[in-house]
């Protein structure tokens, strides 16, 4: 078969492809997220594609990557550590039935609950995944332990300021949670405080139960008409303006991210935080704990506040300078405060904050409804099991969320970025040194309609992984390229072809640097290779200034020779001669009768002798064998 193939660059090419190259082009989106080297415990997704049927390329279904033609079933799924055993999944905390069970029947399941931080380091080291809520530090140490096995952590709810998120990414460990499950348990609970605090209810029921009958001592304040300040519109906050608003409340919000379109369909003002502070009678905290959120509620902001404010907080104890909030409580300028979550969590039996007379507490009870925590259950099981067949999250929390679609889009040019990476850096000399890449989209489609971050992590894990022992998955990719030193800078480039596919050509280009096949170097100095997807499959298509059109798979022997008759014939030979199979063949140059560049794909792992004798070829000026 010949064939001839477009790039930016005037070359010509033909292409020799043996019936085997049709079969598959076996690559892993998977066990991007999942394998580890050394051995160590892997899970691996294969992909195969068709060469000739677009309609067969992958796509997902809930998550899962599949293919169109399920009778040839060409995904392979494997879960396992290198033993062949089933992963195994620690569960720290109490995490409803139902969730328990969808991990059964996946992997090991091992409950303990209440263990101290040295003994889950202990245990951490054998497991696969970690299920927590918001009682277990995971903290730098777990993920030291649990290095090398630990591919998941699972937060059974929202808050994930329990878990050290820089560590996760450092190590590889994807961080996953269950954001949506609880979100009407917390806004009821934040409303069932709301009222409880208005009307004393808790210290009414403890003056009853002590015998009393204080009518007098326990006049509470209406809501209806009142000014309530939701400080954090997400998900809880606007849950709780939704009820409040039905309460008859005047609600105002602050978040700086939250869009006002949002806020005004529930007929809600979006405020500085200044103005909600100064102007609220209640307030109710939903925003997360973050580095800006650290007690950014303090004696300064107390200050502001009207006098006799209201204060609650479903969302973390953190938020609030706890001595700062007994000072105001104390003074007057808050009334009442009522309160779920603490900085220290038991507080100590002594707090301050909980024993005073104006503060309803409750023990972090904000998820916990049994809807909730079923819901939660299952959807942090379900998280985590994605995460260990290798899928990627939708609730990712320190990895690029990529959207199913998107994912089934881009798979094959996945498999074709992490093997150009591969191929580049074994083009370069003595493998070391590299500083600088550069990644070239070509695509039809707008800049802003391509994304490239799957992308640029796959060229990263395929540069790294065969010069180091690092392991580099999507989740620490851009963090190990730092770490080593290694600036891959992109630039995409509008191109005139289709735009039914996201991208045209990738060309990584390795800068600064010499090659050990100088053919492979452009005219600007810079070691340069190219690749297309064609039909599902990934091709290499330059490489230098040459043009070839060779299917990425297998082995590779690129060699550059005179432009003349009889050179596919004494290469071929020489490789058939040593029982060593030829899968396709390309041949392009820059023009007729001068320099020629041969790229052969080869089955097996040709002999120094065998490789010699094609370096010895009299035409042949030099070639280099290439693993993918
Ligand atoms: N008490 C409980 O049991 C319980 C249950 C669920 C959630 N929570 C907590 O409630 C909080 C909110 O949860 P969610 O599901 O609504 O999360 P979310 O991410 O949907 O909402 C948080 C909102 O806070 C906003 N925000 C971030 N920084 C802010 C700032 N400096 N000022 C104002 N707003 C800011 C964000 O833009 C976002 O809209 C989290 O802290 C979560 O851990 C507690
Ligand atoms: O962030 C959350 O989801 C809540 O604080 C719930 O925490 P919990 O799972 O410990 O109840």
């Amino acid at each position: 078969m010949a064939s001839f193939s477009a790039t930016t660059k005037p070359f010509f090419s033909s292409s020799i492809t043996s019936s085997s190259s049709k079969s598959t082009s076996k690559s892993s989106l998977l066990s991007f997220l999942n394998t580890a080297v050394n051995s160590k415990p892997i899970l691996k997704l294969s992909l195969s594609h068709s060469h000739n049927s677009q309609s067969r390329r992958p796509f997902f279904v809930n998550n899962v990557l599949k293919t169109a033609d399920a009778s040839q079933s060409p995904v392979s799924l494997e879960s396992s550590s290198s033993s062949g055993a089933k992963p195994t999944i620690l569960v720290s905390e109490k995490l409803g039935e139902a969730g328990l069970q969808v991990l059964r029947d996946f992997g090991r399941v091992e409950c303990a609950y209440g263990l101290s931080p040295e003994e889950l380091c202990s245990k951490i080291a054998s497991c696969d995944a970690l299920i927590v809520r918001s009682g277990t530090k995971v903290t730098r140490q777990v993920f030291e332990a649990g290095k090398g096995r630990l591919k998941v952590v699972g937060r059974a709810g929202v808050g994930i300021d329990n878990v050290d998120l820089q560590a996760a990414t450092e190590f590889g460990c994807l961080v996953v949670n269950a954001p949506t499950a609880n979100t009407i348990a917390a806004a009821e609970h934040g409303i069932a405080l709301l009222t409880a605090m208005a009307r004393n209810v808790a210290q009414s029921d403890a003056s009853m139960k002590a015998g009393q009958w204080q009518r007098n001592q326990y006049v509470g304040v209406s809501m209806v008409g009142k000014t309530l300040a939701i400080m954090g519109f997400g998900k809880v906050g606007s849950e709780v303006a939704r009820r409040a608003k039905g309460l008859g409340m005047n609600v105002i919000a602050h978040d700086p991210y939250a869009p006002a379109d949002r806020a005004r369909a529930i007929g809600v003002e979006l405020v500085s935080f200044d103005e909600a502070i100064t102007t609220a009678d209640f307030i109710s905290l939903h925003m997360p704990l973050t580095p800006t959120t650290n007690k950014i509620f303090n004696d300064n902001s107390f200050a502001k506040m009207k006098k006799g404010v209201r204060i609650i907080n479903v969302a973390r104890g953190g938020v609030i300078d706890e001595d700062a909030l007994v000072r105001a409580l104390d003074s007057g300028i808050v009334a009442q405060a009522a309160l779920d979550v603490f900085t220290e969590e038991p507080p100590s039996r002594d707090s301050k904050l909980v024993q005073h007379k104006n503060v309803t507490a409750t023990p972090h009870l904000g998820a916990s409804t049994i809807e909730a925590q079923e819901g939660v259950a299952i959807e942090i099981a379900e998280a985590v099991l994605g995460a260990l067949k290798g899928e990627l999250s939708a609730t990712a929390v320190n990895a690029p969320m990529v959207a199913a679609e998107v994912l089934s889009e881009l798979a094959p040019y996945v498999v074709l970025a992490e093997k150009l990476g591969r191929l580049a850096v074994q083009l370069v000399s003595g493998g070391s040194g590299i500083k600088s890449v550069k990644v070239v989209y070509r695509s039809a489609r707008d800049p802003d309609d391509l994304d490239t971050r799957l992308l640029r992590a796959m060229i990263t894990k395929g540069i790294i992984e065969p010069i180091s022992n690092s392991y580099v998955n999507l989740v620490n990719a851009d963090f190990t390229a730092k770490q080593k030193g290694l600036r891959i800078s992109e630039e995409r480039m509008v191109v005139d072809s289709s735009p039914e596919f996201p991208v045209d050509s990738i060309q990584v280009q390795i800068c600064n640097v010499d090659s050990k096949f100088a053919s492979a170097t452009s005219e600007n100095g810079e070691i340069n290779i190219e690749g297309k997807v064609k039909y599902g499959v990934p091709h290499l298509t330059c490489v230098g200034s040459f043009g070839v059109d060779v299917s990425l798979e297998g082995n590779l022997i690129l060699c550059r020779q005179q432009d003349q008759p009889g050179m596919i014939g004494r290469v071929g030979n020489i490789l058939g001669h040593h029982n060593v199979n030829v899968s396709f063949m390309s041949v392009g140059r820059t023009s007729r009768r001068k320099q020629a560049i041969m790229a052969i794909g080869v089955d097996e792992e040709p002999s120094k002798d065998t490789l010699q004798k094609i370096g010895s070829v009299p035409a042949v000026d030099e070639f280099v064998f290439l693993k993918l």
